[in-house]
């Protein structure tokens, strides 16, 4: 399989296609549903930036621009990547469904879309010389019995000295379909105490660690415990200021009005077999999402982009 993803999709000293069972984090791949020989990962160097990306998942792992000693992504060394199993770290695309299903608890939390293989779509080098990968997900008899609607899901991700991830949603069906969704982005830091989100002063926020009453933030982010928020009616732009590694992330949204702040803390993140103990400590979700009341109703053959871009 990776061979021929490498004769059909490789860019010569650019973009190639590896093992992810015996070339990337071997330790961590626990099971591979039987069909499926191997865990392919494609790996990205250009003149901007190294990343790498997963197709189970349809997943980024990192993303380090070459002014970066650190990765901008957090990835847990604990991460367990088995199937039905979502990667804990990287760029979880959470879809159709943000959080629990709103009727349906017995479905999986964050939709059905982390724990698949997607498909390439295309591998292309842009004029400026970033590297731009598609992939692709569509809708099978198992996922309409868990959502029965037909769709066609494109992430279309560049990466260049800023990571672009839009996620394109189509209805390919004869209905309306409404999704929620996130670029559920865990975003390292050089420690949770010297980091401020910026951009989210004065906005509301769904607190869904105090029964999801509904709050209003003043001034900067900073977290000192467990916080699960919903943030509605956020401006485009968002910035992760950290103080320990004097670096500000940006995070540029589209198609979101939305976004959600998650980070674990200690207790919770003991509990979590996928997170080293004091994993809380290096990483903060900034999520670009349509979450709470930020809902969005796709049309029979019309679609929805969701875009998040990352820079430094
Ligand atoms: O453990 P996961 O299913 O990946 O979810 C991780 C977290 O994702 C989001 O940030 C939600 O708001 C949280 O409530 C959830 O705990």
């Amino acid at each position: 399989m990776i061979h021929q993803l490498n004769d059909r999709h490789a860019i010569e000293s650019q973009l190639k296609f590896i093992d992810g069972t015996t070339e990337f984090r071997p330790e961590q791949i626990v099971s591979l549903p039987e069909k499926v020989a191997d865990f392919p990962i494609i790996q990205i160097e250009n003149n901007f930036a190294k990343a790498a990306i997963s197709l189970y998942g349809g997943h980024i792992l990192s993303f380090q621009p070459v002014t970066e000693s650190e990765d901008l992504l957090f990835l847990s060394e604990n991460t367990i990547i088995q199937s039905g199993k979502a990667i804990r770290g990287g760029i979880p695309v959470c879809w159709p469904w943000f959080g629990p299903h709103p009727e349906h608890s017995d479905l999986p939390s964050h939709g059905f879309v982390r724990n698949r293989f997607w498909s390439v779509l295309s591998t292309a080098t842009t004029p400026k010389g970033e590297t731009q990968i598609q992939l692709r997900l569509t809708d099978t008899p198992e996922t309409r019995k868990l959502w029965p609607h037909a769709w066609e899901l494109v992430l279309d991700i560049i990466v260049g000295d800023t990571l672009t991830v839009g996620l394109i949603t189509r209805n390919r069906g004869n209905e309306p379909f409404t999704i929620t969704q996130a670029l559920h982005t865990y975003f390292q830091v050089g420690s949770i105490d010297g980091v401020r989100i910026l951009g989210l002063d004065r906005t509301e926020y769904i607190d869904k660690v105090d029964s999801g009453a509904q709050k209003f933030q003043a001034g900067g982010v900073e977290i000192t415990s467990e916080v699960d928020r919903i943030y509605t009616n956020v401006p485009p732009q968002l910035i992760i200021d950290d103080s320990t590694w004097k670096r500000q992330i940006q995070v540029l949204s589209k198609g979101s009005s939305s976004a959600v702040v998650w980070n674990p803390w200690s207790e919770k993140a003991a509990k979590f077999p996928d997170l080293s103990d004091d994993d809380y400590l290096k990483f903060v979700c900034v999520e670009t999402t349509n979450a709470g009341p930020d809902r969005i109703q796709v049309f029979p053959g019309s679609e929805h982009r969701l875009e998040s871009k990352i820079r430094n």
